[in-house]
């Protein structure tokens, strides 16, 4: 019997040790899910003053789209009265020429020295032979009729001559208007080197201030660099680029241009062309073809020939072959800011029979101006 008791004893302390450690592990359900307390961050030690203005002060975030953005377009200035801002770039010419001839006219006699001297600032210009003949004679007989000369008549007389030669009554008209709904065709020639991709990038500034639109054809295809030249032109501007391929064909672009600007409904389509002087023949084959292939679209209104007035008497012989080439109707003479020989105004248009419509006065954009006879000659004569 004792050992039934102490047996139901041992069962009765199992069963209570089992409720008493059930009672302990089974603990409310909320507890058991809270996550472990964070364990203590460690503090980082204060960084000096200055080095936490650098460091806590970030750039503000660049939104993509304005890495991107487009560059600014510019509004460039109208055409009208450049020749006048820009005659004091005839400095060297004044210098040589104008003034030149204005001592030596001034002269109390004017022997036959003085003559062969007035000849010879004449032809040092490059005026020309012919033009420099017919000149002096021209002086001579009018120095007879006058006498003596007081200093305004002498500036009046060789004013008068100059004008005579440079023939004011000249059309300068550039044809950047074309009759109907198509666009006015200008085909940019000229000798690598001589402007040609400037002053086709100048033209468009300028028709643009002038309030045109223009589509600008980059079908100098054999100078990589020329296109690019011609887009940043382009692009400033807001000028359509038209280009091809490298060492594509130039008839292809200038075609493509013409198309676009008959799309756009641009009132000028303006396309730069290669100048290579390999053969007349080459020469002739890719001119023609490039104004045969526009053609198809639309009338080339005016070929424009840029002529380096730095390069004298070798300018002016490449200009001949061009001018046998295509049927040039104007004349950009570029770089008339660096040359004393300002006469070459009077050369070119005799040897080509074509007018100076504009000139290349300086690099920046706005140094390409209409040319005027009489502003020409009062910058060359000074005040
Ligand atoms: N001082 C002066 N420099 C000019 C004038 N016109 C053009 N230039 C400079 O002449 C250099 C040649 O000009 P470009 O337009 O590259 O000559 P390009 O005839 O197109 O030559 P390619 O691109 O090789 O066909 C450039 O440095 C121009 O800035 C000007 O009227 N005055």
């Amino acid at each position: 019997m004792d050992g039934y008791i102490g047996i139901i004893a041992i069962i009765i302390v199992v069963i209570l040790l089992g409720i008493g450690t059930t009672a302990l592990l089974v603990r409310p359900r909320s507890k058991t899910t809270l996550p472990p307390p964070p364990a203590p961050t460690p503090q980082a030690p204060a960084p000096p003053v200055e080095e936490e203005v650098v460091e806590t002060v970030a750039p503000p975030a660049v939104p993509v789209e304005e890495l991107v953005k487009p560059p600014e377009v510019e509004v460039p200035p109208p055409s009208a009265g450049r020749m006048v801002r820009l005659r004091a770039r005839l400095a060297r010419s004044q210098t040589t020429l104008g003034r030149g001839l204005l001592e030596l006219l001034s002269r109390d006699r004017l022997d036959d020295d003085v003559w062969d001297e007035i000849e010879e600032t004449l032809i040092t210009a490059d005026v020309g032979v012919a033009p420099t003949r017919a000149m002096v004679e021209d002086l001579k007989t009018k120095v007879k009729v006058l006498g003596s000369r007081t200093p305004s008549e002498v500036r009046a007389l060789l004013r008068a001559e100059l004008l005579t030669q440079i023939d004011p009554g000249l059309d300068r008209t550039l044809h950047t208007s074309a009759p109907g709904e198509r666009p006015a065709v200008l085909l940019v020639v000229g000798v690598n080197g001589t402007g040609k991709t400037t002053t086709t990038g100048k033209l468009a500034r300028s028709l643009i201030g002038d309030g045109k639109t223009v589509v600008l054809g980059a079908a100098d295809t054999f100078r990589a660099a020329a296109a690019d030249q011609l887009q940043t032109w382009g692009d400033r501007v807001g000028a359509p680029v038209v280009r091809g391929p490298e060492a594509g064909d130039p008839a292809s672009v200038a075609f493509d241009a013409v198309a676009r600007g008959i799309a756009d409904k641009a009132d000028v389509v303006i396309v730069d062309t290669a100048g290579r002087l390999h053969t007349k023949t080459g020469l002739m084959d890719e001119l023609g073809k490039v104004k045969r292939v526009i053609e198809k679209k639309a009338q080339v209104d005016e070929v424009l020939l840029v002529l380096d007035a730095t390069t004298g008497q070798n300018g002016m012989r490449q200009a001949q072959v061009f001018g046998e080439v295509v049927n040039i109707t104007g004349i950009a003479l570029t770089k008339l800011d660096g040359t004393a020989k300002g006469g070459i105004v009077i050369s070119v248009q005799r040897e080509l029979g074509v007018p100076v419509k504009l000139v290349g006065l300086g690099e920046g954009p706005d140094d390409l101006a209409p040319f005027d006879p009489e502003v020409f000659v009062d910058a060359l004569l000074g005040d």
